[in-house]
């Protein structure tokens, strides 16, 4: 598991260490020592570092890490970016031989690395002045493919170590070594910019132990556990019965990725509640699904998807019924606009139902909230506004977590990085899956197997046979819904990488990911 937090998290761990009257420095030294030796894997032929340096810390950082490299016999040239720097490592990166350069140099050809050592914690917006102009010139040529690796120092400048907010220009890293612990933007999308994260705890992580993380990362062998397998005795019934409410005559084809996607999640049974010739699409596509043109409430099932291509005007009292009945229930696309509009009616959900929008759909879901329901709204948000989809893709662990808080539900927020908050307020981040699935069907995709999930944990429940581990931390059960929907996205994940084998890029159409559905799911469970 990866822990993450925020960098004024950070900041408050380490100042009564670095503020003890017989500090003496120790932490960045600890931290030069770990960026040295880190850069170290860059050298070879090529001998030669140059650093970015800023003003405070962050640069002082890496002064005293080039003043080591120096003192190995490695030419170290730094920019002071901000036309200043920490003296005392100033005075050191010199004394040992260090180089100050007057501007950017005309050719970059002999660096072995550059390090991005600008801004780190202390940072507020993004970078300014001539930063902003060497970050730019930088990136320029990064985008032209003839910058050399670049290691972040702490965290990419220009990320917002609190939220992950990004203000370009941020030079992409190849490696990022960041202290004491993880930074929130690490599992926010924002760690498509930062990559391969090492983590130098510099002997201090320790003083962590009682505070929350804002975000977490299970890897699959830690989420797998939450997940039940059919037994010897069991039958469909036993299995999860999930009923779906997707699709409409406009949009035919969300409910036939949703269902399939369903199917080959592998639930005891997915019923299919449609129009006629809805469900005769549905039983050509997906022959295993039983459709029907009952009421939902005449239908017993374990668990509901519902929303995905939904028409909200003619199937209100549909989703109205997948919201409010006590069945678990993933509510995607207008589902989330009509649960929006419940919730304001000072209506609370429940962990069992998973809103899955997109920032635009959780705006939606916010502003329903705070017009029409004014006083919950205050009483948990006190001056906050309702953010703007911007606001919700700056912020996006805050305001995944708030919507979580607020209406009661397990909150999956889509995204680059996926991030799932528990109504107890814990987010758990999933890492990005291939850019090829940023395409339209991949959230009815996602719809599909979430709902199976459910279906068949909600089973097991039934059965009392669950194997899902009890959480230390929290109410178990408020995060089990989480867990399950992160299993969701990286079983969607899985199936999108057998696509292509053997690492290739390239399109992931959603009705070939469904496809791959049930190897994802073995690949997943043998984790
Ligand atoms: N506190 C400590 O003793 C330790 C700090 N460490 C390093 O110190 C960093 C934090 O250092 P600082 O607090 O000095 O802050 P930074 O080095 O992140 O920021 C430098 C200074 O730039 C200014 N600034 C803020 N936003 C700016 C912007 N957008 N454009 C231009 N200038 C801006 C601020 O005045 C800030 O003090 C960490 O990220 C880490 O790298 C590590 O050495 C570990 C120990
Ligand atoms: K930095």
């Amino acid at each position: 598991m990866i822990s993450a937090y925020s960098g004024s998290t950070i900041r408050a761990i380490e100042e009564p260490v670095v503020s003890a009257p017989d500090y003496d420095g120790y932490l960045m030294q600890r931290a030069a020592l770990a960026l040295s030796s880190s850069l170290e894997n860059y050298l070879g032929a090529k001998n030669k570092v140059l650093l970015l340096a800023g003003k405070g810390n962050n640069g002082a950082d890496a002064l005293f890490a080039g003043a080591s490299l120096a003192q190995g016999g490695t030419a170290v040239d730094a920019l002071l970016t901000e036309g200043s720097a920490v003296e005392h490592a100033l005075d050191a990166f010199l004394e040992a031989g260090g180089e100050v350069l007057a501007g950017l140099p005309e050719s970059l050809d002999d660096y072995a690395v550059v390090v991005d050592a600008i801004l780190g914690t202390g940072s507020r917006g993004g970078l300014r002045n001539t930063s902003q102009q060497v970050v730019q010139s930088l990136r320029e040529i990064q985008l032209r493919g003839e910058l050399p690796a670049v290691v972040a120092c702490d965290l990419p400048s220009g990320i917002d170590a609190d939220s992950g907010e990004v203000f370009e220009p941020v030079l992409r890293a190849q490696r990022t070594v960041t202290f004491i612990a993880a930074k929130t933007p690490f599992l926010t999308s924002a760690e498509t910019l930062c990559g391969e994260m090492v983590v130098a705890d510099l002997g201090i992580s320790d003083l962590l132990r009682e505070t929350t993380a804002d975000a977490v990362r299970y890897c699959d062998a830690e989420l797998v556990g939450c997940l039940p397998q059919p037994g010897a005795f069991d039958h469909k019934y036993t299995r999860g019965v999930l009923g779906m409410i997707c699709g409409s005559e406009e949009y035919p084809g969300a409910a036939l990725m949703s269902t399939q996607a369903a199917v080959h999640t592998g639930p005891g049974m997915v019923r299919f509640v449609g129009t006629d010739r809805l469900n005769y699409q549905i039983q050509l596509n997906t022959p295993e699904a039983v459709c029907s043109q009952q009421k939902p409430e005449e239908l017993h099932v374990q668990a509901w998807a519902a929303g995905s291509g939904a028409n909200p005007e003619y199937r209100q009292q549909d989703l109205l019924h997948a919201i409010q009945a006590k069945e678990a229930a993933v509510l995607d696309a207008a589902a989330v606009e009509v649960a929006g509009r419940w919730v304001a009616m000072e209506a609370i959900l429940g962990s069992h139902k998973i809103l899955t929008p997109h920032a635009g759909e959780l705006e939606g879901f916010l502003q329903w909230i705070q017009v029409l329901d004014a006083q919950r709204w205050e009483e948990k948000m006190g001056e906050e506004k309702a953010p703007s989809r911007a606001d919700i893709e700056a912020h996006p662990v805050f305001w995944a977590r708030r919507a979580a808080v607020l209406s009661g539900a397990t909150v999956l927020l889509k995204g680059a990085t996926t991030l799932i908050a528990s109504p107890s307020g814990k987010v758990i981040s999933v890492a990005p899956g291939t850019p090829w699935l940023a395409t339209a069907g991949s959230g009815d995709t996602l719809c599909g197997i979430l709902g199976a999930l459910l279906a068949q944990y909600e089973a097991s429940l039934e059965q009392e046979n669950s194997t899902m581990p009890a959480s230390g931390e929290e109410k178990p059960e408020l995060e089990n819904y989480a867990r399950i929907a992160a299993c969701a996205v990286r079983i969607h994940h899985l199936a999108a990488d057998v696509v292509h084998q053997g690492g290739l890029q390239g399109p992931v159409p959603p009705s070939q990911v469904v496809r791959h559905i049930p190897q994802a799911v073995a690949t997943f469970l043998a984790s």
